[in-house]
């Protein structure tokens, strides 16, 4: 079972975030969606990410609501799609994310990708939002630095997380680097890089090591470098697999042969094509 004491992260706003969580991409149905985090909460996950282009809010919520956790003791994310960005345009899709997930407020809002020329705009109406007492915390979501500077320049409110793909192969050394100077939070999408990392040698040697599996190691992996971890699983064996990385850490010897993996290697879009 998870331990959430060990997992919880501060955030630059003073909200506690769990380290923690489950992430909820292509459950596209949403009795699906709803069983999946009903299994993860009962398992022990207390963040639930999701977003308005996953199309499962809906799932969410009901999961959220059938779980028989108090809501206070949950920590919800979801995201602000590129085509829903701008101050009016935010504020309608929040709205409209609100009303599915059944909530009426929010743990954590993400501007999901850096959309040129509305991003600005997008976080003014995220920062209203929080004002309103609606969201907890805002952050942003596949943000460079260059992106994080530049919205720093006209932000009131500084972003508390950047959730950015994150895994062995993809080991994002500048922008975690600049993160961690601003206090900003790193989170990581696509922690097992969907899959494509369990038959590589260095992990499986690790995993022998500890007498865990690849997917441990590289979740714990992610806890010992400091990120925040939000694997996606719709098996309950997995999502038990994926929570039980509390009882090993990695030493230095782990962490050096890890580090040598990175690649640079994306499953997903370069934040650079949004402008
Ligand atoms: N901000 C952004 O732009 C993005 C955010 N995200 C968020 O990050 C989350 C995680 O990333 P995601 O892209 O889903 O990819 P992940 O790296 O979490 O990998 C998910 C895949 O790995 C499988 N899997 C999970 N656990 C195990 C295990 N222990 N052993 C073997 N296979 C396993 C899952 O299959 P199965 O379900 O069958 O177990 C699924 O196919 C997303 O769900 C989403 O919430 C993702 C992409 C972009
Ligand atoms: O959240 C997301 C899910 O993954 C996609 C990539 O495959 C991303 O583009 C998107 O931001």
């Amino acid at each position: 079972m998870l331990n959430n004491i060990q997992a919880t992260k501060t955030l630059n706003d003073g909200v506690k975030m769990p380290g923690y969580g489950l992430g909820v991409y292509k459950v596209w149905e949403d009795d699906e969606a709803s069983q999946s985090v009903q299994t993860a909460i009962q398992h022990g996950y207390r963040l639930i990410d999701t977003a308005s282009f996953y199309d499962n809010e809906v799932g969410v919520g009901q999961g959220i609501k059938e779980s028989g956790v108090n809501r206070d003791d949950l920590f919800i994310t979801t995201k602000v799609w590129n085509d829903e960005q701008g101050y009016d345009h935010t504020l309608r899709a929040f709205e409209a994310s609100m009303n599915r997930l059944e909530l009426d407020y929010l743990d954590l809002y993400l501007v999901h990708w850096p959309v040129k020329n509305y991003y600005r705009d997008t976080w003014k109406a995220m920062e209203r939002l929080v004002d309103e007492g609606l969201i907890r915390s805002i952050g942003v979501s596949n943000f460079k630095q260059r992106h994080l500077e530049d919205l720093m320049t006209t932000a009131n409110v500084k972003p508390t997380v950047n959730q950015v793909e994150y895994h062995p192969h993809l080991q994002q050394h500048d922008v975690k680097a600049f993160c961690e100077q601003e206090s900003i939070q790193l989170e990581a999408w696509s922690p097992l890089k969907r899959g494509d990392l369990f038959d590589d040698e260095t992990i499986q040697q690790v995993a022998q090591k500890h007498g865990k599996t690849p997917a441990q190691v590289i979740l714990r992996w992610d806890v010992d470098t400091n990120v925040i971890t939000i694997p996606k699983s719709v098996k309950e064996h997995r999502i038990v697999e994926n929570s039980d990385i509390f009882d090993f850490q990695l030493d230095k010897a782990d962490l050096d042969a890890i580090k040598a993996l990175n690649r640079d290697e994306r499953v997903g879009p370069n934040p650079d094509q949004f402008g």
